[in-house]
């Protein structure tokens, strides 16, 4: 194959055993033909280029601890190695798609996280829906993450005395208050936080939902505003407020925690119940983050991954130390833009996307993604622009909100994202379209230098050579990270044996990770996964795979240590 010519050999047939030395699941006997050079450039580096024939295998390896998600096996069997799908996607879980059948019907559709928002429902609903998916992960065969997302401190209304949406009509005064009042009290709004109305003069403007309807403030009497609407709209029982002065957003300081004491106790039972990730509403800066890194070291829990959700101005402003201190973002636009004049939202957008990538953590994209298909079983086209352009920006995932919670056609609105982000994937790809963003050397040890020039190196090489797949043997998921920062062309499969540092890859851009006992001999590693998946059909005959080996996989006292290495390899 064309591919083969880049890499040149010498064929030594050599008959051995392939029993492996650490792991004795593989059986048989594999003829290698190896190779070769070895090139040893720098502190450990060694670059290896060979070709492996194996034999039919006498006995079928062992499948058992060997996890390929059904999800990405059956999307590669079908469309082969550059059809798998690189942007990652999470859905909000809600009274729509909470059922077993319908919660099966988003992890087939190629859900990678469930998003359970802590603002809404029972925590007895909540721990239902988490059963649901471990169920689906064990007895199915997904790898669905699971996202818990913080309530977080915010004005917004507690009531106007209706369930559903009521109008607010021009010229009409309504009265502001915290006093809380049952039923309905007509042009009466209760706002959930006390000193809302602190420092709030006449003439200010309440916007409502970042624009649904606006009031202007008439009169102060105590804590309580009067206000006329001075853009008619509808307001929602829940509406987010947000006071502006002279076109800019009054900041209030509320005072309170970025994690209320309600917000501690959902943590507390997200820990009790095993999940993955926990996205923190409203932060503000990187002590919110560090403060519960802490705590869930102290509870043993430091491997749940801390998301923050940028969605405060500011947020915005620490946004640096805030992408640092975390293990990923979420670019939550729909807060976001009651804070922020909307025509900003997509620069801001951009600005995070490309900071995140640089700095090597996970970014979501979410909200209003196809907000119209809460209603109707087609999107916009000015939505499916929406979806391309986060794609095209190589955000690690896109989320669907009320669009799965609560919508009609989560299943459809899953498989728009789905097919709208492959398609520009691909056109991206064929018209060389990535854009080479500068990524600034991050490590400051030798160690974690090596890593990163290797992750960086190795996909120049899969670039440059045209290999159909990047593995990587990786304990806790940091070189799938750096591989999947440089946005190669090829998937990159990232075989793992810790649960929770595969549940953790699964909003890394272009990464499938993959269940697997590693072997601290990189040699047995390789073979036993070519031979499991040649066993279940997903890689065949021409194949070529580059593979990246990670220092703490490697580590074998007894064999002279080889750090991290690349190696280029073609399956016969
Ligand atoms: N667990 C749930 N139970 C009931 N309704 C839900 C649930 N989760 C989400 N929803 C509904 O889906 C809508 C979209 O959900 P989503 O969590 O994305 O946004 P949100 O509630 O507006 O706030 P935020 O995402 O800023 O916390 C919500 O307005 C709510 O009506
Ligand atoms: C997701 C979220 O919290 C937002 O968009 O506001
Ligand atoms: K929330
Ligand atoms: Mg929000």
């Amino acid at each position: 194959m064309a591919a083969a010519a880049c890499t040149p050999f010498t064929p030594q047939i050599s008959a051995k055993p392939s029993v492996s030395r650490s792991n004795s699941r593989l059986h048989g006997l594999s003829i290698t033909r190896s190779s070769h050079e070895s090139v040893r450039a720098g502190a450990g580096l060694r670059i290896r280029s060979s070709l492996v024939v194996e034999t039919e295998e006498k006995k079928a390896p062992s499948l058992e601890g060997f996890g390929f998600d059904v999800v990405s096996e059956a999307e590669l069997k079908e469309r082969g190695f550059m059809g798998l799908r690189k942007t990652k996607v999470v859905c909000t879980v809600g009274p729509a798609c909470c059922g077993e059948e319908e919660l099966e019907g988003l992890a087939r559709g190629g859900m990678h996280v469930a998003r359970l928002n802590m603002c809404h429902n029972t925590r007895e609903w909540h721990r239902e829906v988490i059963g649901a998916i471990k169920r689906l992960n064990q007895e199915k065969g997904f790898c669905i993450g699971v996202m818990i997302d913080t309530e977080g401190s915010q004005m917004h209304m507690v009531g106007h005395g209706s369930a559903s949406s009521i109008k607010a009509e021009d010229g009409s005064v309504w009265l502001f208050t915290t006093e809380k009042f049952e039923g309905s009290r007509p042009f009466t709004i209760q706002v959930n936080f006390e000193g809302f109305s602190e420092g709030i003069l006449v003439g200010d403007d309440i916007v409502i939902d970042g624009g649904m309807a606006t009031f202007e403030v008439i009169e102060k009497v105590g804590d309580d505003l009067h206000c006329k609407c001075t853009d008619p709209g509808l307001l929602l029982p829940r509406a987010k407020l947000s006071f502006w002065r002279d076109g800019r957003l009054v900041e209030m300081n509320s005072g309170l925690p970025t994690l209320s004491t309600k917000d501690w106790a959902d943590i507390e039972f997200g820990i009790s119940e095993g999940v993955d990730y926990i996205a923190v509403s409203f932060v503000k800066d990187v002590n919110d983050i560090t403060n519960l890194k802490s705590y869930l070291s102290t509870r043993s829990s430091e491997f749940i991954k801390v998301l923050a959700k940028i969605e405060s101005l500011e947020s915005l402003k620490n946004l640096e130390p805030i992408v640092k201190a975390s293990d990923g973002l979420m670019v939550a636009r729909g807060d976001l833009g009651v804070q922020i004049p909307l025509e900003q939202i997509p620069t801001i957008q951009q600005k995070v996307t490309y900071l995140c990538r640089q700095l090597n953590k996970p970014v979501i994209v979410a909200s209003q993604l196809l907000e119209s298909m809460v209603e109707y079983p087609t999107p916009t086209r000015a939505e499916v622009a929406d979806v391309s352009e986060a794609v095209r920006q190589q955000a690690d995932a896109l989320m669907l909100s009320g669009e799965s919670a609560v919508g009609s056609y989560a299943e459809k609105a899953l498989s728009v994202l789905c097919m709208a982000s492959g398609r520009m994937e691909l056109w991206s790809r064929e018209e060389n379209r990535q854009n080479l963003l500068f990524l600034p050397q991050l490590a400051e040890t030798l160690p974690d230098r090596i890593a990163e020039q290797i992750c960086n190196c190795a996909v120049e090489m899969a670039n440059k050579l045209g290999v159909d797949a990047i593995f990587v043997y990786t304990k806790h998921g940091h070189m799938a990270s750096l591989l999947s920062r440089n946005r190669p062309n090829p998937p990159i499969f990232a075989f793992t044996d810790n649960d929770n540092a595969r549940k953790g890859m699964n909003l890394h851009w272009g990464v499938t990770p993959l269940e697997f006992p590693l072997s601290d001999v990189v040699e047995d590693n390789f073979k036993q996964t070519i031979s499991l998946m040649k066993n279940r059909g997903t890689v065949r005959p021409g194949d070529m795979i580059l593979v990246v080996s990670d220092s703490d996989v490697s580590c074998s006292s007894a064999r002279p240590s080889v750090s991290q290495s690349i190696q280029v390899r073609t399956i016969d």
